[in-house]
C-alpha cells in the first residue's frame, strides 16, 4: 500500500514542455484514472511515477518518502501496458515467475539449467510457485500455467500480464490503457476484473486511458490532464455534475453537453431569443455560457417519454429536430432552437416504463430543463459557481 505524493513535475522533450507543473496526491489503496486527449502526457507521468523516466523538476514521494532517484524495483512499483508484453516462449506459469525470479535468485541460479546446480535455491523456486499459483487462482487463471501466450484470448492474455504485476506484492500498480487492444465485450468483463482485483488487494491504482467511461466507470477520483496540466481531480459524479471548467463538462459525458451562449439581463439569462429567468447577480450585458446535460432537457408533451423531475420555473425551449437515435430504453434526440439554428441542443430521455417499442417524434417540439440544472460559465470557459442562476422570486 502506497500513498504517492506529485508536487510541480515537470518534463520536455526537445523544445516541447510535454508536463507543465502536475501536482496530485493519490491516497493510500485509492484508484485514480488519468484521463485525456492522445498526447496529453498521461504515459510521461506513468512513467515518470514509475522510475521508468526520470522528471526535469518535481518531487514524486511514496508514503511521504522522497523516491525520485530510486529505481522501479525499490519504487515497489508493477505496471501493466496494453500490449502485454508477455515472453511469447514461455508458459503462463514462467511468465508470471519471472519478476519473482529476477528478484529472489542470484544471477547464476536464473539460468534455465541452473535448477539442478542450485539446490540452495529449491525452497525459493518452490515459494515462487506457491505465489504464482495463488495470484493465478486469485485472477481465475490457474487452469492456463502451462499454455504459451499464442494459446490464450486477448482477456487472458491480459489477465496473465496482470498478474504477473501483482506476484510481486507491489505498494502500487500502474496501469497504460490495459484493455486497449481487446474487444468491448471484453473489455468491459476484464474492466470488472480489474475493479474487483482493487477492492480485493487494496493497492494503489493509478490507471491510465483515453476513455471517459473507463474512467468514469472504474476509479474513486479521475484526473483530467490536458496539454500537460490538470484541469480537474474529483470523484466521476463530481466531474459530471460540477465540472470546473468547459473543456471538463465537454469531456465527460456522452451524449456531449450543450453549450449554449448567453447574455445576462437584469430578468434573467438571454439564450438567442429565448428569457431563461434566473437570478444571477451577473453585470448586465456580460456574455456567459450555459451548459445543460443531454438528460437535463425532456420533450413536453410525450407521455412515451420521461421527464426531468423538479419543481420550480423551467428554461422552455422551442426546437426543430434533426435527428433522433432510439436506444431502446431511451432515446437520444439531436435538434436546433427554432429561431436560432446556430444553437444545437442534445437531449436524452427515457422511455416511459410501459413504453418499449420505437417513439415517433414530430419535426418540431418544445422542450423544458428545470433552471437548477443549468450549469453557469464565464466568457472564457471557466465555471461560474457563484453567481449560480437561482429562481428569480416570483417566477412561475
Ligand atoms: N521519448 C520521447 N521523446 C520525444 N517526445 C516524446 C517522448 N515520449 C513522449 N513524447 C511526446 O510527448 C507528448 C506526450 O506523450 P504521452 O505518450 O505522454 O501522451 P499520452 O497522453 O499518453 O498519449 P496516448 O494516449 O496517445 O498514449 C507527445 O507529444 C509525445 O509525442
Amino acid at each position: 500500500m502506497a500513498r504517492l505524493t506529485l508536487t510541480d513535475i515537470r518534463k520536455s522533450y526537445g523544445g516541447t514542455e510535454v508536463l507543465r507543473g502536475i501536482d496530485l496526491t493519490v491516497a493510500d489503496g485509492e484508484f485514480l484514472s488519468l484521463v485525456g486527449a492522445s498526447g496529453c502526457g498521461k504515459s510521461t507521468l506513468l512513467r515518470i511515477i514509475s522510475g521508468l523516466e526520470s522528471p526535469d523538476a518535481g518531487k514524486i514521494a511514496l508514503d511521504g518518502r522522497d523516491v525520485g532517484s530510486a529505481t522501479p524495483k525499490e519504487r515497489g512499483v508493477a505496471m501493466v501496458f496494453q500490449d502485454y508484453a508477455l515472453y511469447p516462449h514461455m508458459s503462463v506459469a514462467q511468465n508470471m515467475a519471472m519478476p519473482l525470479i529476477m528478484a529472489r535468485l542470484p544471477m547464476y541460479a536464473r539460468l534455465p539449467g541452473a535448477r539442478w546446480l542450485t539446490p540452495n535455491h529449491r525452497g525459493t523456486r518452490s515459494g515462487v510457485a506457491a505465489q504464482v499459483e495463488r495470484v493465478a487462482r486469485q485472477l481465475r487463471i490457474d487452469h492456463l500455467l502451462d499454455r504459451r501466450p499464442a494459446q490464450l484470448s486477448g482477456g487472458q492474455r491480459q489477465r496473465v500480464a496482470l498478474g504477473r504485476a501483482l506476484v510481486r506484492d507491489p505498494s502500487l500498480f500502474l496501469m497504460d490503457e490495459p484493455l486497449s487492444n481487446l474487444d468491448a465485450k471484453l473489455r468491459v468483463e476484464v474492466r470488472r476484473e480489474i475493479v474487483e482485483l482493487h477492492r480485493a488487494s487494496g493497492l494503489t491504482f493509478v490507471y491510465v486511458t483515453h476513455d471517459q467511461t473507463e474512467a468514469m466507470t472504474m476509479s474513486d477520483r479521475v484526473a483530467l490532464l490536458r496539454d500537460g496540466r490538470l484541469l480537474q481531480v474529483a470523484a466521476p459524479g463530481t466531474l459530471y455534475a460540477d465540472p470546473a471548467s468547459v473543456e471538463v463538462a465537454r469531456f465527460v459525458g456522452t451524449p456531449e453537453i450543450s453549450l449554449l451562449p448567453a447574455v445576462a439581463e437584469p430578468g434573467g439569462l438571454r439564450i438567442g431569443t429565448v428569457l431563461a429567468p434566473c437570478a444571477h447577480g451577473l453585470t448586465s450585458g456580460r456574455d456567459v455560457i450555459v451548459g445543460l446535460r443531454p438528460e437535463a432537457l425532456a420533450p413536453v408533451g410525450m407521455p412515451a417519454l420521461q421527464s426531468p423531475g423538479g419543481r420550480g420555473p423551467r428554461l422552455r425551449l422551442e426546437l426543430a429536430v434533426e435527428a433522433v437515435e432510439d436506444l431502446g430504453a431511451e432515446v437520444v434526440i439531436h435538434a436546433r432552437l427554432r429561431d436560432f439554428p446556430d444553437l444545437a441542443v442534445r437531449m436524452r430521455s427515457q422511455k416511459t416504463l410501459e413504453r418499449t417499442g420505437p417513439v415517433p417524434l414530430p419535426d418540431h417540439l418544445t422542450a423544458e430543463a428545470p433552471l437548477s440544472a443549468l450549469l453557469m460559465f464565464d466568457a472564457e470557459g471557466q465555471r461560474l459557481r457563484d453567481p449560480a442562476p437561482v429562481q428569480m422570486a416570483g417566477a412561475q
